[in-house]
């Protein structure tokens, strides 16, 4: 498959419709509803799932090394085998980030810092959403309105790194419907698997999961002293 970076984000920015199929998608959300509840962190606008656990340490930015799920395992070698994770430390990612969204729920604007080797890969589940990116002023304060609009298809890989991952900030509007989808508005509008779906210019969100895999830089063995293993290339 090859892979075009999203034109007005050079080598920030990839974006790969279609990168699971629907039967994937169906059987990792299946896997995603049996979790116990007891697992998401309710916060007020969508709700949260770390695995394989919440980063711990007084810098809240540790790894305790355990594997990724085996339901994620054919993501995960789908990530290493397009090389998006050469760069970072372990080649592959270690941990995700689940969020599930309810129509109406998104995320406030943020970065998502430096636990993480700069680089995020993106899975969306059960519906489209629009990712807006935010520039940060000469005083590192974020610009109140967003620059560039990203809209996600179902089933899609968003990967975002370099300078998008150290120099932006991104969140999802808390709206139920997405308007004004078109050409000029969606930076990765010639990409899309789907076009014909959003070229009223408007569309409905459903509950949507987003899975975010990133390689944490620290990583530690439980048992006996604490190991670190730092292993920058
Ligand atoms: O749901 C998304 O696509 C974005 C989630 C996000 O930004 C995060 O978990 O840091
Ligand atoms: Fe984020």
């Amino acid at each position: 498959m090859s892979i075009a970076p999203i034109e007005d984000l050079p080598r920030s920015c990839y974006y790969i419709h279609s990168f699971i199929t629907a039967t994937e998608e169906e059987q990792i959300i299946n896997e995603i509803r049996r979790l116990p509840e007891s697992r998401w962190t309710i916060l007020s606008h969508r709700r949260l799932l770390s695995l394989p656990g919440t980063l711990t340490g007084s810098s809240r930015d540790t790894l305790i090394e355990t594997p990724l799920p085996s339901f994620l395992s054919s993501v995960v070698a789908r990530l290493k085998d397009q090389k998006f994770f050469d760069q970072s430390p372990h080649q592959v990612p270690n941990h995700v980030l689940i969020n599930e969204y309810k129509p109406g729920e998104g995320i406030m604007p943020h970065e998502d810092g430096p636990a993480y080797s700069p680089i995020t890969a993106t899975i969306s589940l059960g519906s489209h959403t629009v990712l807006e990116i935010y520039k940060k002023n000469e005083q590192g304060e974020r610009e109140p309105k967003p620059t560039r609009r990203i809209l996600q298809e179902p089933r899609s890989l968003l990967v975002t790194t370099g300078d998008m991952y150290l120099h932006t900030l991104h969140g999802i509007s808390e709206i139920a419907t997405d308007e004004n989808l078109n050409e000029q508005a969606i930076v990765n509008w010639s990409l899309l698997g789907n076009k014909e779906l959003y070229e009223s210019g408007a569309a409905e969100r459903q509950t949507r999961i987003s899975l975010t895999l990133r390689d944490v830089i620290k990583v530690a063995k439980l048992g006996g002293a604490m190991k670190f293993i730092n292993r920058r290339s």
